[in-house]
């Protein structure tokens, strides 16, 4: 493999409500970044898993400080990108949407439908326009290594689903869940957009494991959702991620070719180089360095 065509992945995790640490990670230390687009959630946890280097970020910051709403994605994905990682799984907590996802179930999700509003979620505003694909939001590969872990952990997965996300950070009017049924949603949630848009824009890869925590609000027989309900379920869920992560990283760190998502920006960026704003490709250093011809620049790993 050629240098220019394979990499050495850098493995990202995002823990969401209840993760807000990586177990088993060697040689941990966690540093403060800063980014052009402001501050991440929180600092990020450095370290290694069986020699596959990781870099751990906890989604709403130790303590859960931080709602989906007030989440600074850009900068959480902009300082993942600058630290070296080529590879994003992201960790959350669901509602079920479907009667056969019940608590307790990990879903690999591979579409999303964002109802979200007012986040910023793009990295290109004015100055630098770029329109990247998002019809396959997910890495099919990602995808399969944490489906197959999941289920040599004994864990039920399903292999695929609709995640929707909503704005929060109440949960669902029943109206609005029966909704979200009636399109084919599988769970839902507060906030895998726009990370996993910014994550494209970024060229990096992305997969989710959506860990049903209830029934949202729609079931007969289940109680309507609670805060208490997630934390009680994330409780057993989140020793199942633990050991799910655990069992992928390694299988994942192998240098491997590009995947397509990692060429997200090739003929995205519509605005030609004369016309580009030089105070906007600095903020894209880390971002799109790769295809401003910034990639050996004195970004990098903090
Ligand atoms: C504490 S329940 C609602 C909260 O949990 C989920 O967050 P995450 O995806 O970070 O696990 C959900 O999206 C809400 O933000
Ligand atoms: N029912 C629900 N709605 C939105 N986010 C959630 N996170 C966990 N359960 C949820």
């Amino acid at each position: 493999m050629s240098a220019q065509n394979s990499v050495q992945p850098v493995i990202g995790v995002i823990g969401g409500s209840g993760l807000y640490e990586i177990e088993g990670l060697q040689n941990k230390e966690w540093r403060v970044c800063e980014t052009p687009w402001g501050t991440p959630s929180d600092a990020l946890l450095f370290g290694t898993l069986e020699g596959v280097q990781c870099v751990f970020l906890p989604r709403h910051g130790r303590g859960h400080p931080l709602p989906p709403s007030r989440l600074n994605y850009r900068a959480n994905i902009d300082a993942l990108k600058r630290a070296g990682v080529t590879d994003i799984l992201s960790l959350s907590a669901v509602g079920s949407l479907k009667e056969e996802l019940a608590p307790g179930t990990f879903v690999i999700v591979d579409q999303f439908i964002d109802q979200t509003q007012g986040r910023p979620r793009t990295f290109f505003e004015e100055g630098c326009v770029a329109h990247v694909s998002m019809a396959e939001p997910v890495s099919a590969r990602l995808g399969k290594a944490l489906a197959d872990a999941a289920e040599e952990e004994g864990i039920k997965v399903s292999r695929g689903g609709t995640y929707v996300v909503i704005e929060g950070p109440q949960f669902s009017t029943r109206a609005e869940s029966e909704l979200y049924r009636s399109w084919n949603g599988a769970v839902i949630g507060m906030t895998n957009m726009p990370e996993a848009r910014l994550a494209r824009e970024a060229e990096m890869n992305y997969a989710t494991v959506a860990m049903v925590t209830d029934y949202d609000c729609w079931h007969d027989s289940h109680g309507d959702v609670t805060v208490d309900m997630v934390v009680a379920a994330m409780k057993e869920n989140t020793r199942k991620a633990a050991a799910l992560v655990r069992r992928a990283i390694p299988r994942l760190g192998k240098e491997r070719p590009l995947d397509k998502a990692e060429r997200a920006l090739d003929n995205a960026i519509i605005t030609p180089p004369d016309a580009r704003r030089p105070d906007m490709l600095a903020r894209l250093d880390a971002v799109a360095g790769r295809v401003l011809g910034l990639a050996d620049s004195d970004w990098g790993p903090y």
